[in-house]
């Protein structure tokens, strides 16, 4: 169960994003930055859109999508919160790597985008932003994600 990032970058990573979710409608902040990073993933690779159709992508303010950048931010937020568990995140991102890959058309480079962008969004929201902890922490949690995906 060894996991990529020091303990060190763990700490700092976990601190940085429990800065988000001080406010009391930390769900309305977990909608809007899921929004805002789905909507640029899918402007960025356009064969990403159809694939939220079931979402309802093309009313991104309406309930179903909102729904849908919930879960993903809660998911995420689940890895983040588990990294102290490596047993346990481990189970969780092999259950989210079943469930992409059971999504026809998802594709490895659809994740490799997918964390850019949230590194440039997360530069955007935190000052004091330490990328090298960030990335070689979604290194390990996306890069499992996206584990049982084709390029
Ligand atoms: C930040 C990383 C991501 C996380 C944490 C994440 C998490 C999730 C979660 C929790 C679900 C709901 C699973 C279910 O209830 O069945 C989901 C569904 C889905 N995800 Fe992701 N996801 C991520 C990135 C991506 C990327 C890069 C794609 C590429 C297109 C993608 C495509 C999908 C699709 C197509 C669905 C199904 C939507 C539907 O309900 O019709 N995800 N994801």
């Amino acid at each position: 169960h060894q996991f990529c990032c020091s303990a060190e970058d763990r700490n700092i990573v976990q601190k940085q994003w429990s800065v988000l979710w001080g406010d009391t409608e930390s769900s309305k902040v977990k909608i809007a930055f899921g929004r805002l990073i789905l909507t640029k993933l899918a402007k960025e690779i356009p064969e990403v859109k159809e694939l939220f159709n079931k979402v309802d992508i093309d009313n991104p303010e309406g309930g179903p999508f909102s729904a849908h950048c919930l879960r993903i931010l809660n998911a995420l937020d689940m890895s983040i919160n588990l990294m102290d568990d490596p047993e346990a995140l481990d189970s969780a991102l092999d259950h989210l790597a079943d469930q992409h890959h059971d999504r026809p058309g998802v594709k490895k480079a659809h994740f490799k985008k997918i964390a850019e962008i949230l590194h440039t969004g997360l530069q955007q929201v935190l000052d004091d932003y330490n990328a090298l902890s960030w990335k070689s922490c979604f290194k390990g949690i996306l890069g499992k994600i996206a584990s049982k995906l084709q390029g």
